[in-house]
């Protein structure tokens, strides 16, 4: 393809992210593999390129575009080799008219700055969860044995963590395809050091998904003990048995639970776990450096509803903890009503448990709890409590 092309094909993929933005469909990762399928005659630098424009176009604009090309232009604003290749000629965009709608810039939708402000986070902190995110790595303990690390690693701040630059192609190596690593964003691994899981321990994983956490309170467990891995999305949890043989955890018991009535598969375990880890659903405003296209479809109704999930999941959870066991309350968002704010509101329903926030190496204090970010810790955004059932 020529570069012109590409911007084109850009515009092309970014008309189909805002349409899904509006009516709740596939994420822009998909979409552009989807669009890629047919068209055989592109090749790897092709996608990549078409990739990395249809992004920047996507991190530029705070609200929802009204067109690819508006959010194209908005990008070529500042870039006039792009603005040249504007150019009318065989598959290029058509020549920019004076006057032409240009999509407005912007960090994210005046709705959600106003959440974000209120709950603390500056302007620049939250463009910083537009960075582009780097490749972390966990190495896998319980694999590690002879373990060659590819190069190009730094340390993170994680006990096992490990950095390689965004591009880096991790997934054809021996270490990945072994399972002696696995690639887990170092704040995402901090939040599993904050459950502290021992060996013997019997651990809940009350929102597991395909297991990103589990994995990693496998290992701290060194395969000894029960870790329960439940969830209320079959195709989800049907993801993490391969991988956790992949990963050689053995001790993972699933779970499949129904939405609302969670207690009825987990009530064996009523009041015995040594430690519930709650990674409840939210919004995920934590995440737009993975997928910033997430900031154009969030609501306000949305994220009532995610807070109310949260507050009952952390209910649910209290009653799986033990007398002297813990509970920890994780989401992947910077907003108050899905961190500071649950937290306080879990320990007015729920007057027989102690805060104890995690001693994590990162993090900044935030109510009852620690909060990760881009900005200041160099991971995805994170909230995360401790509490203790005295
Ligand atoms: C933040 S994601 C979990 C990510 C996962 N822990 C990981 O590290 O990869 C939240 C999960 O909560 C699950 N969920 C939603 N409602 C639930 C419920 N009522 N009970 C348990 N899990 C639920 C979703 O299916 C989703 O997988």
């Amino acid at each position: 393809m020529t570069p012109a092309a590409r911007v084109q094909a850009a515009i092309d993929v970014l008309d189909l992210v805002i349409e899904a933005a509006r009516t709740n469909g596939a994420p822009a990762d998909r979409l552009i593999a989807d669009w890629f399928r047919p068209r055989r005659f592109a090749g790897s630098g092709d996608r990549r390129a078409v990739r990395e424009l249809a992004y920047r176009a996507i991190r530029g604009c705070g609200e929802v575009p009204a067109s690819g090309r508006a959010a194209m232009l908005r990008v070529a604003q500042d870039d006039a080799a792009l603005a040249a290749l504007f150019d009318g000629s065989r598959h290029a965009p058509e020549p920019i008219t004076p006057g032409e709608p240009v999509a407005a810039g912007g960090i994210a939708p005046k709705w959600l700055m106003e959440r974000l402000a209120a709950s603390g986070v500056s302007e620049a902190e939250a463009a910083a969860l537009l960075d582009r995110a780097p490749l972390d790595i966990r190495v896998n303990t319980l694999k590690a044995g002879s373990l060659t690390l590819p190069e190009g690693a730094e340390r993170t701040v994680a006990a096992n963590g490990w950095r390689y630059p965004p591009e880096t192609r991790i997934e054809q190596t021996p270490a990945y395809t072994t399972g002696a690593i696995e690639v887990q964003d170092t704040g995402s691994q901090l939040t599993c050091e904050a459950v502290a899981a021992r060996p013997g321990e019997l651990v809940i994983d009350l929102c597991a998904g395909a297991g990103g956490k589990t994995l990693a309170l496998a290992a701290a467990m060194e395969n000894r003990g029960t870790l329960v891995a439940s969830d209320a999305d079959r195709a989800r949890l049907s993801r993490l048995t391969p991988r956790a043989e992949r990963a050689g955890a053995t001790i993972v018991e699933t779970v499949l639970l129904d939405p609302g009535r969670e207690m009825q598969a987990l009530g064996r375990f009523a009041g015995k776990a040594d430690a519930v880890l709650v990674d409840a659903p939210c919004s995920g405003t934590g995440t737009w450096r993975r997928n910033p296209e997430a900031r154009w479809r969030l609501t306000e109704k949305q994220l009532a509803r995610y807070a109310g999930m949260q507050a009952r999941l952390l209910d649910v959870a209290a009653g799986l903890v033990r007398p002297g066991g813990r509970l920890i309350f994780v989401t992947c968002s910077l907003l108050d009503a899905e961190g500071a704010g649950q937290a306080e509101g879990f320990l007015q329903r729920h007057p027989g448990w102690q805060s104890r926030p995690p001693a994590l190496p990162a993090g900044q204090v935030r109510g009852q709890g620690l909060r990760l970010s881009p900005f200041h810790d160099g991971t995805d955004g994170f909230f995360v409590a401790r509490f203790d059932c005295v």
